[in-house]
């Protein structure tokens, strides 16, 4: 028997209810099961391609196509049902003692031989790196910080090593519009950076394959960048209407000159790994075929190494340059956040949204 109207109504008093956040994908099907279930068939103009938040409200609730009013109540309470009971279950597993675990399993953190690894995790996706996985990069870099590992590694899982910034961060508009989504995503940033700036122990890249936008440019705070044959390093800001972060307007062409620089950062220059090592910007290129094997027996090595000269050597290298480093990170993220208002900037991401544009 279909669901009634009597438990569609209790199914929407629950989702108020819940105790934690479904997310928002989950949301979106929500939304579009109710208006099925109360108005039926998407009736609507299609929003702008500009208005990002009620075009994907819309294609969500046009993809439910035909469907019945009755299924569609059905679909809801269903799936209010599985939410509800979800929240109540104690989580599967308890994280560990020692190591608060990240928000969602888009970052896992592990630590093992003297090594804490920071891998994205979202292979499907390219490792885009989601607002909340800033935030849980963050406090792994924190918590790295004062483990006992004598090494802290950034690496990516799948064939990706990072696509940079997941375009659709710039979807999410909060109550305050487009203003207030560049000044908290601009300050996001600031300390995202800030916390590659302070890391106090040998930092390394395992660059797993191509790298895109955010994830090249804080490459120049790392102290150990190693990647495999397969990996590009792509920053296409000017494609994007934005401008460099991560310090790479002053890393870069500190690491392989300013005119090598500028072809990176202003006009998009995609480097091979060979090229990235030439230039600086890239320690060794390992062939993909034993690259995991040569890179980790290597770190496993270094991390035997005394761990307070490790440290105290990074200190005498990266100190003098701190302060300016701070102080770039502070300029450019300023300027992102007047970039992403923007119409250069909308119009590539909506172009990249729209499917008219992949770089
Ligand atoms: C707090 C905010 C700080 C912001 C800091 C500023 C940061 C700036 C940057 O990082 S700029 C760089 C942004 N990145 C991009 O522009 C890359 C966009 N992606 C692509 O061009 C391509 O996806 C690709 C070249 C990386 C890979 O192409 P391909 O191999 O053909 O794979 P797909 O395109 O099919 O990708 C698979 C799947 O992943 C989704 N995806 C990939 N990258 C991103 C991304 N950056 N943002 C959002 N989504 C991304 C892609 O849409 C596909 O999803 P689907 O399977 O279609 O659902």
């Amino acid at each position: 028997m279909l669901a009634s109207q009597k438990d569609f109504n209790n199914a929407v008093s629950q989702v108020k209810l819940l105790k934690e956040d479904p997310g928002n994908e989950v949301k979106l099907k929500l939304y579009a099961l109710y208006k099925q279930a109360t108005e039926g068939p998407c009736n609507v103009p299609k929003p702008g391609m500009l208005d990002f938040i009620n075009k994907t409200k819309w294609d969500a609730w046009n993809a439910l196509g035909s469907l019945s009013k009755e299924a569609a109540r059905q679909n809801y309470v269903d799936l209010v049902s599985r939410l509800s009971a979800s929240s109540e279950s104690p989580s599967p597993e308890a994280p560990a003692a020692d190591r608060k675990q990240p928000e969602s399993d888009s970052l896992v953190v592990t630590s093992e031989d003297g090594i804490t690894t920071i891998r994205l995790n979202r292979p499907a996706k390219k490792n885009a790196l989601t607002t909340q996985m800033y935030h849980d990069i963050i406090a792994a870099l924190q918590a790295a910080s004062k483990d006992e590992s004598a090494i802290t590694v950034l690496t990516g899982s799948g064939d990706y090593y990072c696509s940079g910034n997941d375009l659709t961060n710039f979807t999410h508009l909060p109550a305050g519009g487009l203003e207030e989504m560049a000044r908290s995503a601009a300050a996001l940033l600031r300390d995202f950076v800030n916390c590659f700036i302070d890391f106090p122990k040998p930092l390394v890249a395992v660059v797993n394959g191509p790298a895109v936008g955010i994830s090249v440019t804080i490459l120049g705070l790392f102290d150990v960048v190693y990647a495999t044959d397969r990996a590009s390093f792509h920053t296409p800001f000017s494609h994007l209407g934005q401008s460099p972060e991560g310090c790479s307007s002053y890393t870069f062409p500190k690491i392989m000159g300013s005119s090598k620089a500028a072809e990176m950062l202003l006009f998009g220059k995609k480097l091979t790994a060979q090229e990235a090592c030439a230039q600086g910007l890239v320690t060794e290129v390992f062939p993909d075929g034993t690259f995991q094997k040569e890179v980790w027996a290597r770190l496993k090595a270094y991390s035997k190494l005394p761990p307070n000269a490790m440290r105290i050597s990074k200190q005498i290298i990266r100190n003098r340059e701190k302060e300016k480093l701070h102080a770039v990170n502070a300029e450019e993220s300023s300027v992102l956040r007047e970039r992403w208002q923007s119409d250069e900037c909308m119009n590539a991401i909506a172009s990249f949204l729209s499917r008219k544009a992949k770089l």
